[in-house]
């Protein structure tokens, strides 16, 4: 595949994959991992791909490569889903040098015990690297979302490599809808790096750029602004829309009943409500929407005189990524003593602009009148 005219994909797709990053289920779609080729006067392939397609992506660069010789392997991320065969390719090609940022070959170090030091070109904000007609400029991009990161600019083609920003779960042979992955992907692996994102789109605002070059997911083209948009609200951790997300456990039926009730009573006010088992569903999955939407409600039983794992792991999902400027609702359960509520709230309240709703709803077991009326006021509430 062409990006363009010099510069051509290389990279491959990983049906095997269960859990992408040892935690997101990716089973039903996989992932890509991107690398790409300019070819110029100087050879240079960006990024090589995971430890298991060494062979695949070496055919996909011969193909591209014909009789010429890479000059240098330019390194943007030195997670091993990308930096795995840098060793390989170094071998493969003695003449060929590897440009990266400082911090990536002290990793470099780490993780082949050779840190190219006699065939490395170390690049940091503002370095460029001349290979013709192609000229690359570096942008140090920390935290976005490791602390060695680099994008980088090809001027001539106005494409942006942009490391694992801008970039989704899902292979590229597989039809799905771009921002719910790269929404959950975002929120999973960057998300809590959100003022590094914002800076690093600040470098490249003046840029103007035709191609987005991830190392995960399509090469973004056309027009850019939608997903510079999508990127900017993220980031600045502001509600993508206007809506309701459930997020709730239940061990007998009796919570989920009560969130099935106020799911009904939200949509019937006109709101968007997205609902999540948090044993059941996608946990990433769930973390998207209660950043995608401005409100959220936990509901969830009183466990051992705390609250039940799954909501723990969500609840902790949300402080770990910063979670900010939303309402939060709680409905919570407890046949003889609850807690959950009170537990909830005191492990989110640090968190910035948060504002708690005022009704939470207390179960004791099954629903009856009076948590009825406690789900009226709190939907009334969220609906105001
Ligand atoms: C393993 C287990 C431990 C529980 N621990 C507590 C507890 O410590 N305090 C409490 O008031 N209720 C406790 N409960 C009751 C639940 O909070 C809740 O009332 C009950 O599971 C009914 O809600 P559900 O149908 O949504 O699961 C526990 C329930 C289970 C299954």
């Amino acid at each position: 595949m062409k990006v363009s005219d010099d510069i051509a994909f290389v990279g491959v797709n990983d049906h095997r994959i269960d859990l992408f990053e040892g935690q997101y289920d990716v089973r039903e779609i996989g992932m890509s991992y991107n690398s790409y080729v300019i070819l110029d006067q100087k050879v240079a392939v960006m990024d090589s791909v995971d430890a298991a397609f060494r062979d695949e992506w070496f055919a996909n660069l011969d193909q591209v490569l014909g009789d010429s010789k890479p000059d240098y392997l330019v390194v943007h991320h030195m997670e091993p889903d990308h930096s795995a065969n840098i060793a390989a390719f170094m071998d493969r090609y003695p003449e060929a040098q590897v440009v990266s940022s400082a911090q990536s070959f002290k990793m470099m170090q780490a993780y082949f015990g050779v840190d190219y030091s006699d065939r490395g070109v170390v690049v940091k904000q503002g370095s460029t690297l001349k290979l013709g007609k192609h000229t690359l400029s570096f942008v140090a991009a920390p935290q976005v979302h490791w602390p060695e990161v680099m994008f980088s600019y090809d001027e001539t083609d106005k494409v942006l490599f942009s490391a694992d920003a801008f970039g989704k779960f899902g292979a590229l042979d597989v039809e799905d809808d771009w921002v719910t992955n790269a929404r959950s992907y975002y929120f999973g692996i960057v998300g809590k790096f959100g003022k590094n994102v914002q800076m690093a789109l600040s470098k490249v605002a003046g840029c103007y750029v035709k191609a987005i070059c991830p190392l995960h997911g399509p090469v973004l083209t056309g027009d850019l602004s939608r997903y510079l948009r999508l990127y900017d609200t993220w980031s600045s951790y502001r509600p993508e829309q206007s809506g309701v997300t459930l997020a709730y456990t239940s061990v007998y039926g009796h919570t989920k009943e009560a969130v099935r009730e106020l799911e009904a009573k939200l949509r019937d006010g006109g709101a968007t409500v997205a609902t999540f088992d948090l044993a059941r569903d996608d946990m990433a999955q769930a973390l998207a929407s209660a950043f995608r939407y401005d409100r959220l409600v936990l509901a969830t039983t009183t466990y051992a005189n705390s609250y039940f794992p799954f909501m723990h792991t969500f609840v902790t999902d949300l402080v770990e990524h910063n979670y900010q400027n939303r309402t939060v609702g709680m409905v919570e359960n407890g046949s003889w003593m609850p807690v959950a509520a009170k537990q909830m709230r005191e492990a989110l309240e640090g968190l910035p602009n948060i504002a708690f709703a005022h009704n939470v709803v207390t179960l004791k077991g099954a629903l009856n009148d009076d948590s009825r009326g406690q789900l009226d006021a709190l939907a009334k509430e969220l609906l105001a």
